[in-house]
């Protein structure tokens, strides 16, 4: 199969679609795969490391005011498409999946137009703007929550789960803690704010610090890439010392060996980060992000916290008191833990990978009846 991949801007859009290639591939070998991504996005890093090969665009997101800058962005989007139907033409793929993000919007576009089957896949529980676009034109949807098939024109919207679920449940890890000089004996709880990292949620690490350096369980922090100077210049400047049982990261690059021997998450409520915690049935506390598109992200967790598989902490409420009394609950109490294990495990999709390979499948060969 040749596919074309495009999905920017974040890693929640980015992940699944490496995770999509990865099962293709274990389908049919043969595959080849073109991803095409946006100059300026955190995928012309994160794609091009794994081998994959890359393309890239200029592109730009809508202003939400009335602004100059949105008539340079139709004009990046019109030369987007036109540079896309070049790159389809020369790949000849046989089928172009967008994963969310303005470049995916171009990409797919362009394949809509040139009468290309394509397949867009829709991580959150509220349709993004780029998804909506693209869905008239899709020969087939996959969704990863229930709520979001009725956003989507019924007949071609399926629920499929998110891949990255699929990989990280299947992963055999060899990731030890060691690595980082803590202990593969005790609990560990893995704290980060996303890809890119969530100042409310460093915020109130830097708070309940003197506390956790206190337990007996460890905890790993990780910042986001470019706000990790910033907290240790904070817990410098307030003369709060990291003892050993807790270590800060700006990121962790092999994100799946790690959870796959992590005890309990504290993170925002992305849609992909979702999507492994359930696939690992690992007990989490999420903080919804409130500056996402139509709350998605509370709409995400909620999904969760119905079914016990999920603490929430509104952002609002959000401080070193409050995380270090959720995290408690979870980490001094076995018997709480289990039973929010053994709920999130029964949300997971992990054969997610499987199910959007199948529907892109039923894509290509619709096309050619
Ligand atoms: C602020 C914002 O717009 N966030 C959106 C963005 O989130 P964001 O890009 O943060 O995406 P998610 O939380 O869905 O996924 C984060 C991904 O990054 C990985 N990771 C994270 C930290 C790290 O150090 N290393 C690492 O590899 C996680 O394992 C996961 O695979 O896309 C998601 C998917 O559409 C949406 O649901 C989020 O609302």
């Amino acid at each position: 199969m040749r596919v074309i991949l495009s999905g920017g801007g974040t890693g929640g859009h980015i992940y699944p679609a490496l995770a999509l290639a990865e099962v293709i591939k274990q389908h049919e070998p043969d595959s080849e795969f073109l991803y095409v991504g946006s100059e300026r996005g955190v995928e012309s890093n994160i794609v091009p490391a794994t081998g994959m090969a890359f393309d890239k665009l200029s592109v730009q997101g809508f202003k939400r005011s009335l602004s100059l800058d949105n008539v340079k962005t139709v004009n990046l989007f019109l030369r987007a498409v036109k540079q896309s139907k070049k790159i389809i033409k020369d790949f000849k793929p046989d089928v172009v999946v967008g994963t969310g993000g303005y470049v995916a919007g171009a990409v797919v576009y362009a394949a809509q137009r040139m009468h290309i089957p394509t397949v867009i896949h829709e991580q959150n529980s509220v349709a993004g703007v780029t998804n909506k676009f693209l869905a008239r034109g899709a020969s087939k949807i996959g969704v990863a929550f229930d709520v979001a098939k009725q956003q989507f024109p019924a007949g071609k919207v399926t629920l499929v789960g998110n891949p990255r679920a699929q990989q990280v449940a299947h992963i055999v890890s060899t990731f030890s803690w060691q690595t980082l000089g803590l202990r593969d004996d005790k609990s560990t709880l893995l704290i980060f704010g996303g890809s890119q990292g969530a100042p409310a949620i460093n915020s109130a690490v830097i708070e309940a610090m003197n506390t956790f350096n206190l337990r007996n369980y460890q905890v790993v922090v990780v910042t986001g890439p470019k706000r990790y100077d910033n907290v240790l210049s904070q817990l410098n400047s307030q003369g709060i010392a990291v003892a050993d049982n807790v270590r800060i990261l700006p990121y962790i690059d092999n994100m799946p060996e790690v959870l796959a021997k992590t005890n309990a998450i504290v993170s925002r409520a992305g849609a992909t980060s979702i999507a492994e915690i359930t696939a690992l049935g690992i007990p989490s506390i999420l903080v919804p992000s409130l500056h996402v598109t139509g709350n998605h992200q509370t709409k995400n967790a909620q999904s969760l916290v119905d079914d016990g598989a999920a603490l929430v902490i509104a952002e609002t409420d959000l401080n070193g008191e409050t995380l270090i009394t959720a995290v408690d609950s979870l980490l001094l109490n076995d018997k709480a833990s289990e039973n929010m294990a053994a709920q999130v495990a029964k949300v997971g999709i992990p054969d997610a990978g499987d199910r959007l390979y199948n529907l892109i499948q039923d894509a290509i060969l619709e096309k050619k009846d």
